[in-house]
């Protein structure tokens, strides 16, 4: 799994890379500005675009002077802006790159930009080594940046961006970022996505191992991550060994909660899912969904079952119901939706849940139980700390979800669209985790298979479906995730 590290430690990263590939620098930058360039050539760019390229004088820039390069080599029309005075040092591998422009490529003061004269900007001013708040002059290149109207295609941040924090400044605001070899912590956070735009990680043949060299409690999951977070069942497997779990989901009103997440969890693989709901409301579960049991609050025998998940459309007064679960149950849960809205009333009842659980608060359950928090950076630290605490875990749900661990670690998912902001989808993902709970995963385990296979499925709908993707739609298509994954 990729390591998150800070941006004041990549020249640290580099020179490991360097030494133990027995590479040049100068090397590393050109395999950065081949993958931008691969990447820009795969999109539906149509050869005749006119492209400004901004560079700055450290070693941002010189990936934009060899960027101009290799795009002026392909056939695109470049301009190169230079964001510096003239006589200013560059730094040694940004120079090399500067000596090596070809005269195909118009040269040009910033000042001199014209925006209503280009297709695409490169924006190749500022990267990582951004120090304390912007100078004067770098606003004015900002801002000259972003009246530019079409896309804006920054190299590894938005120019102006801290890599590790917020701002309180405009930086340039990228319709893409393409970032190399791992993302920058703040390309990850919402309040930053006015800025960052669609997020692409580009491979430098930085391995993942050498990441691992660098201290940091940050990571980014990707696919070729996931299979081996799952578990094998051998060709005797019965139901037994696929989980019994029992759902307490759903209310007056609400029982769509509890048929999604019911539906999810069997899509996941679950032997048998029981339903724990209002006697009242049966017929909907029992009918639309036969292969569910369903069962009521005076008959259940909580200890019969391998996981446990509570709270989707369970209604927040509930309390009586959540606390039983927790006083007769003591392996690890999930806890969602109405459930999480009880703790935050009643926090006496956060020492009773069984250590391990899963939390799974989106920005506004996440405000309820911990209060008000200004930036996500604060809310990964109150996380952390409360995780370690409670030995509980914690997914922080919205875009780019956190899973927080027991033992401090966050890791970062990358799957997901914009179109799982539905009504229901966080019922599919309760499902779809105390599932892989009562199959015998570890929490850890449950989350990283669970989170990334629920965006992943909200992918695969939304391309269908786009803004009328339904819940019911990214639950359809979890048998599509375990395929793509080669997960039998
Ligand atoms: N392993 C990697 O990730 C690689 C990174 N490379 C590139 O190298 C970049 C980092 O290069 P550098 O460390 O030279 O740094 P940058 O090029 O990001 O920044 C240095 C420049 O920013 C200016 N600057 C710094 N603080 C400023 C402020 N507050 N206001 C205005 N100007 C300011 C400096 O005067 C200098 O010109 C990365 O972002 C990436 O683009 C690639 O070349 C190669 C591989
Ligand atoms: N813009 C987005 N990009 C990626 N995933 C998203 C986005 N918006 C929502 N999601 C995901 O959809 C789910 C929504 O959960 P939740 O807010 O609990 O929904 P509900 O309460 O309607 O079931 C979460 O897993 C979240 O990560
Ligand atoms: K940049």
């Amino acid at each position: 799994m990729l390591k998150i590290i800070k941006g004041s430690d990549v020249r640290h990263l580099d020179s490991l890379h360097i030494q133990r590939k027995g590479i040049s620098s100068l090397l590393l930058m050109e395999n950065a500005a081949l993958g931008f360039a691969e990447w820009f050539n795969s999109q539906s760019y149509l050869g005749n675009e006119r492209v400004a390229v901004f560079c700055g004088a450290g070693n941002n820039g010189g990936d934009g002077f060899a960027i101009a390069r290799l795009l002026s080599k392909l056939g695109w029309k470049v301009t190169l802006f230079t964001c510096f005075e003239p006589g200013t040092l560059l730094s040694p591998d940004a120079k090399s790159n500067f000596d090596l422009v070809p005269s195909a490529v118009r040269l040009q003061s910033w000042k001199e930009f014209n925006p209503s004269s280009f297709d695409v900007l490169i924006d190749a001013y500022l990267g990582v080594g951004l120090k304390g708040e912007l100078r004067k002059e770098a606003k004015d290149i900002i801002q000259a940046i972003n009246s530019f109207q079409g896309q804006v295609l920054s190299v590894d941040v938005p120019s102006g961006l801290p890599s590790d924090s917020n701002c309180s400044w405009e930086c340039v605001r990228a319709s893409h970022t393409l970032t190399f070899a791992f993302p920058k912590l703040a390309l990850l956070f919402p309040e930053n996505a006015q800025f960052t735009g669609e997020l692409v990680v580009i491979d430098i043949g930085i391995e993942d191992s050498e990441l691992m060299e660098i201290d940091s409690d940050y990571f980014f999951l990707q696919k070729k991550d996931v299979p081996n977070y799952h578990r094998k069942f051998n060709r005797f497997a019965h139901k037994g060994d696929f989980g019994k779990i029992l759902l307490v989901a759903g209310s007056k009103g609400k029982m769509g909660a509890a048929y999604l997440s019911a539906k999810s969890a069997l899509r996941t693989g679950s032997g048998l899912v029981t339903c724990l709901i209002p006697e009242s409301e049966r017929f909907i579960i029992q009918s639309s969904l036969p292969e569910t049991m369903v069962v009521f609050e005076d008959q259940v025998d909580y200890s019969k079952f391998d996981a446990i998940g509570v709270g989707p459309g369970l209604g927040i007064d509930s309390v009586e119901v959540l606390e039983k679960v927790l006083d007769n149950y003591s392996s690890p849960m999930v806890l969602d939706a109405d459930a999480l809205t009880i703790l935050s009333k009643h926090k006496n009842l956060i020492k009773k849940v069984p250590k391990g659980s899963i939390l799974t608060p989106h920005l506004s359950e996440f405000e309820r139980l911990f209060g008000k928090t200004d930036s996500h950076l604060e809310r990964l630290k109150i996380a952390k700390e409360f995780c370690l605490h409670y030995s509980l875990n914690v997914l922080i749900k919205g875009a780019n979800s956190v899973i927080c661990l027991v033992d401090g670690r966050q890791i970062f998912n990358s799957s997901g669209s914009r179109f799982m902001a539905t009504a229901g989808s966080g019922d599919v993902l309760t499902g779809m985790l105390t599932s892989f709970l009562g199959q015998g995963y570890s929490p850890e385990q449950a989350l990283i298979c669970g989170v990334f296979q629920h965006g992943l499925a909200g992918e695969i709908a939304g391309k269908e479906k786009l803004r009328s993707t339904i819940a019911s739609d990214i639950l359809e298509a979890i048998p599509e995730t375990f395929k793509q994954l080669s997960i039998s």
